[in-house]
């Protein structure tokens, strides 16, 4: 595992893939289904991972975090980095902060709280305590519309407590993000990741000048993800379009479903890796889901595979 510290060059060298966690089904860590997804991804060109809302990370017990974080730490190539999800509580982020900090990652995520469970200045507190705790800037989860006030995050980038922003709020137009507009008038545009997969990323790019994207579906196709990030990167505008398009069935029934759940099944439908049983609170998909979810899962990784022949 890569365990030196972030630079920007970091977030624009790979689609930074969030994949699920496979578990057995009595929800431990289904190790060797874990490392075939790793070694998919790896072999599809993502060399950076972030364990977090689509692991399900909400609802690992803490008394399973070490555990889960070692495996990942060794089940990985040695340039591969590793994001980790902490919290999305307070209380859970103490416990965990020493785990990622004595397995040497270079940083953690915070996940988002519940909507009108935090205040900005709260949050702001949070990462200070966490950034203290890990020794290293942090990556912070925008997921609800002003969860923080752009001077609070400027003070925290400012002082080295937050080195990025995963930004995920879900807007009807992307180019109407008043929010996001806030937020890269006082950081560094570089700093702030596009992060709601595919759908949105071209317009967080071009509109908002962004350079890095996470991705969930880049789990069954992570050559297609890596083709869009390099159209991106290389302008090339039409590319980006057709490829995005060859995401947007799976992505809509993830929408539907619950992006999460639908992405843990989706992997194992398009026969990538068995990903298990998901851990409560949430849930398998039921069979009228999984027959969309399998056709639309199954069609994105057939194409993938073409990707890797053209
Ligand atoms: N929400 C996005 C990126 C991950 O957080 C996805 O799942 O595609």
């Amino acid at each position: 595992m890569k365990i030196d510290a972030v630079a920007f060059h970091d977030l624009t060298r790979s689609v930074i893939a969030v994949p699920p966690l496979a578990q057995t089904p009595a929800l431990t860590l289904a190790k060797a289904a874990n490392a075939t997804l790793i070694n998919y991804l790896e072999q599809g060109g993502v060399s950076t991972l972030m364990y977090g809302g689509n692991a399900n990370f909400y609802n690992l017990p803490v008394s399973a975090y070490a555990e889960t974080l070692t495996f990942l730490a060794e089940a990985v190539a040695p340039d591969t980095w590793i994001i980790p999800a902490v919290g999305p509580d307070f209380g859970r982020m103490m416990d965990q902060a020493p785990v990622v900090r004595d397995l040497k990652f270079p940083t953690a995520m915070a996940l988002p709280a519940y909507a009108g469970s935090y205040t900005s200045a709260g949050l702001a507190r949070s990462l200070r305590y966490l950034s203290d705790k890990i020794g290293a800037p942090v990556l912070m989860y925008a997921k609800h519309d002003r969860c923080i006030a752009p001077a609070d995050l400027r003070r925290l980038v400012d002082d080295g407590v937050v080195g990025w922003v995963k930004y995920a709020v879900v807007r009807q137009d992307p180019a109407e993000d008043d929010f996001l507009r806030a937020l890269i008038d006082v950081v560094d545009p570089r700093r702030i990741i596009s992060g709601i997969g595919e759908r949105p990323v071209i317009t967080h790019f071009e509109t908002f000048g962004l350079s890095s994207f996470t991705s969930g579906s880049v789990a069954v196709a992570p050559r297609l993800s890596s083709a869009l990030l390099r159209a991106l990167q290389a302008g090339d505008r039409a590319a980006a379009h057709a490829i995005r398009d060859l995401f947007m069935p799976l992505e809509d029934c993830r929408d539907a479903f619950g992006p999460a759940r639908t992405l843990h099944d989706a992997v194992t439908l398009a026969d990538v890796a068995d990903m298990g049983p998901i851990a409560p609170l949430q849930s398998n998909l039921n069979e009228t889901e999984r027959a969309q979810v399998a056709a639309a899962a199954r069609d994105l990784a057939n194409n993938d595979v073409a990707a890797l022949a053209a």
